[in-house]
């Protein structure tokens, strides 16, 4: 498996930032707004960059066979999966904490029935129509996926970045629904970096220090289970991921190989990019991220991807409701570059 990545355009930044230079302002002075502003008219290859009017978020629900409290490691989440299928259909009354963030910046919401652990006989035929199983396996036991999942997983993410795209994305925002899937990032961020389960392990939807230590013990039984197996993306995902964490990364691919900036969310997205970022070690350039997330994965799986986040606001929610916030932060870089007037006309 190959992709091919273009690069953002080099002229385009280096034009952006001698405009920004002499914008009416001390030089620098708008800090990494500037950053931003350079990296938009790079990615969309023209100065000053289009503006960011559509801007969509996908949310990739679906469950994690170590979520299953009566594991060989016990509960991993403060919550029961059964959540997982619930927020399906809040996604789709439109009352999820993502749903209200990004009406506040006009960005629409899609949910997607991934790998939900159980059929959805009440929703609509789009919202399974890329399900690839009835949860993932519970990969301190077993593997997540069977042969040729992964590469399902990945084609369906990569379709609906594709029609994300056609229909007219301006911007791309990766979501998560996934009771127990913390505890699938962090091993999936070990594993890419050869760090100590210990290191990686946070406390997701809240678990308390006895939760943390069986998150510990079930990441470092999936690691111990694989050990050099898991040697390229998709023996990855099917070894340690899921069908959520293929999707994604296929999502985030799929984006960068047809020049769409993506804003990463949370822990799941960001482990999904660094996973696949080893096919196509170009596609971070495409890529920022949206805010810092209180998981410690998210932060080494950041620093490898050379990503600083944009918010830091002790946000631990997924769905990409952290990525959302970042939006305007985006749109302000790209009205000062367009709009503001120059230092050579002071009068
Ligand atoms: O985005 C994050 O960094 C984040 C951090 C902690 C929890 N979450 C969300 O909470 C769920 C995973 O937490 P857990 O404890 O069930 O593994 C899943 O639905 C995620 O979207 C998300
Ligand atoms: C209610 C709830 C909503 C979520 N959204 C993302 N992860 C979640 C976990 C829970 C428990």
């Amino acid at each position: 498996m190959r992709f091919d990545i273009p690069l953002p355009d080099d002229t385009a930044r280096l034009e952006a930032l001698a405009h920004l230079d002499g914008l009416v302002k001390p030089v620098g002075s708008l800090g990494r707004v500037e950053e931003l502003a350079a990296w938009l008219a790079a990615a969309h290859g023209s100065m000053p960059p289009r503006p960011l009017d559509d801007v969509r978020v996908v949310v990739f629900a679906g469950d994690h066979g170590v979520s299953d409290p009566a594991g060989p490691h016990g509960a991993v989440s403060a919550y029961p999966r059964e959540v997982t299928a619930s927020m399906v259909r809040v996604f789709l009354a439109g009352t999820s904490g993502v749903t209200v963030l990004a009406r506040q910046v006009g960005a629409r919401v899609r949910v997607l029935d991934i790998a939900v652990d159980g059929e959805l006989a009440d929703v609509p035929a789009e919202v399974t129509a890329h399900k690839i199983r009835r949860g993932s396996g519970s990969i301190d036991v077993t593997d997540a996926l069977a042969p040729g999942e992964a590469e399902r997983a990945l084609a369906a993410g990569m379709a609906v970045a594709d029609a994300e795209i056609d229909a007219g994305a301006d911007l791309l925002i990766p979501g998560d629904m996934g009771i127990g899937n913390s505890t699938v990032a962090a091993t999936l961020v070990a594993a890419v970096l050869g760090l100590p389960a210990e290191d990686v392990v946070g406390t997701g939807t809240g678990v308390n220090e006895a939760g943390r230590a069986r998150k510990v013990a079930a990441v470092r039984a999936a690691l111990a289970r694989t050990a050099d197996r898991a040697s390229d993306p998709l023996s990855t995902f099917t070894a340690l991921g899921s069908a959520c964490a293929a999707a994604t990364a296929g999502f985030v691919l799929r984006a960068a190989e047809r020049r769409t900036p993506v804003l990463l969310d949370g822990v799941f997205s960001c482990a999904a990019a660094l996973v696949c970022a080893e096919l196509a070690p170009e596609a971070p350039r495409w890529w920022l991220a949206g805010h810092r997330s209180t998981e410690p994965s998210q932060a080494f799986a950041l620093k490898a991807l050379g990503l600083t986040p944009l918010l830091d606001l002790g946000l631990r929610l997924g769905e990409g409701s952290g990525a959302v916030q970042a939006v305007p932060l985006l749109r302000s870089a790209q009205a000062v570059i367009s709009e503001m007037g120059l230092l050579a006309d002071l009068a």
